[in-house]
């Protein structure tokens, strides 16, 4: 399917350790979280809560384990902030990017996002104004070339509980955003829980996707989710989400319309669960076995 080295494959730390719940996998070390990692065939990650601060520490502990830094999540505060002070922040992130070699920054808006927020996840998520949606899109334009000063590409992260999280959203902050300027990450499982078709999202702006996170859904806890009014980050500890190959998304098609693109960036695992529940390596492992059967990777 993929031809060889177009696409490289990671692995996010969020099933180890949760940066928005730092109590899930407390346990979990830095060094055997990217052991772990490596050792199920991972060639990247992205950056978690416990990696070293120390760029040297990191770019060693790394190196020693033939591992790669694919990018980082930033919250961008466009609609709800003065664009100074994400200003301020993304120029630290993204020479921090920069100097461990990344060529994308995971952006997120999250002016008025309910992903922290004990709130119904399926019924308080936010919805811009038309003054919002233009604060979002001048301000993600002028991120994108705030990235290009250092060669580097911004990728939105649509994402539940947000302003941008249905195709309807995504479609518009794609119309609305320079094309050169700003680039889509494509995240199946956050698209399959809004209720969307990754696959129809995934067609529709191929072209402008840079990054993409593999995330799968398990539909009955979804379901209950969405019954039982729970906030996301109890969805996330009841086990919404798993690994590609444990859940309802078919993978297949999606794998198939990237290669035939030939898509050429990284694809992460990234799926978060409470780790006292669901063993991190040995989920690394199952999403390793079913990604090499269904993608050839
Ligand atoms: O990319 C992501 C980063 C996480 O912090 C977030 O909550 C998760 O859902 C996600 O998709
Ligand atoms: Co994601």
């Amino acid at each position: 399917m993929f031809k060889d080295q177009t696409v490289k494959l990671g692995i996010c730390p969020i099933g180890w350790t949760n940066d928005d719940m730092p109590e899930l996998g407390s346990w979990n070390t830095f060094e055997q979280c990217v052991s772990e990692m490596a050792l199920a065939g991972y060639e990247g990650t992205e950056v978690g809560n416990k990696y070293p601060k120390d760029r040297q520490e990191l770019k060693k502990a790394l190196e020693l384990r033939q591992m790669q830094i694919a990018s980082a999540w930033f919250s961008s505060f466009l609609t709800t902030l003065p664009f100074k002070e994400t200003e301020e922040a993304f120029i630290k992130h993204r020479d921090f990017l920069y100097e461990m070699g990344a060529k994308v920054i995971v952006v997120s808006e999250q002016g008025r996002s309910i992903q922290k927020e004990d709130v119904p996840l399926f019924e308080a998520k936010p919805h811009f104004t038309e003054e919002e949606w233009e604060l979002l899109a001048e301000g993600l334009n002028l991120l994108g070339e705030l990235a290009h000063e250092k060669g580097m590409e911004i990728v939105f992260h649509h994402h539940m509980g947000t302003g941008v999280q249905t195709k309807e959203e995504i479609d518009k902050l794609m119309n609305i955003t320079d094309e050169d300027k700003v680039s889509l990450l494509f995240d199946t499982g956050h698209l399959y829980l809004s209720g969307e078709d990754p696959l129809e999202v995934l067609k529709l702006h191929l072209p402008r996707i840079k990054h993409v996170h593999l995330k799968d859904v398990r539909g009955d806890v979804a379901a209950q989710v969405r019954q039982q009014k729970t906030a996301f980050l109890d969805g996330v500890k009841e086990g919404m989400f798993t690994v590609p190959g444990n859940g309802d998304i078919e993978f297949g098609p999606i794998f198939e319309t990237l290669a035939n693109f030939d898509y050429r960036g990284w694809v992460l695992v990234e799926a978060e669960q409470d780790p006292a529940k669901a063993n991190p390596l040995e989920q690394a492992i199952i999403a390793r076995n079913y990604i090499r059967e269904t993608a050839k990777i």
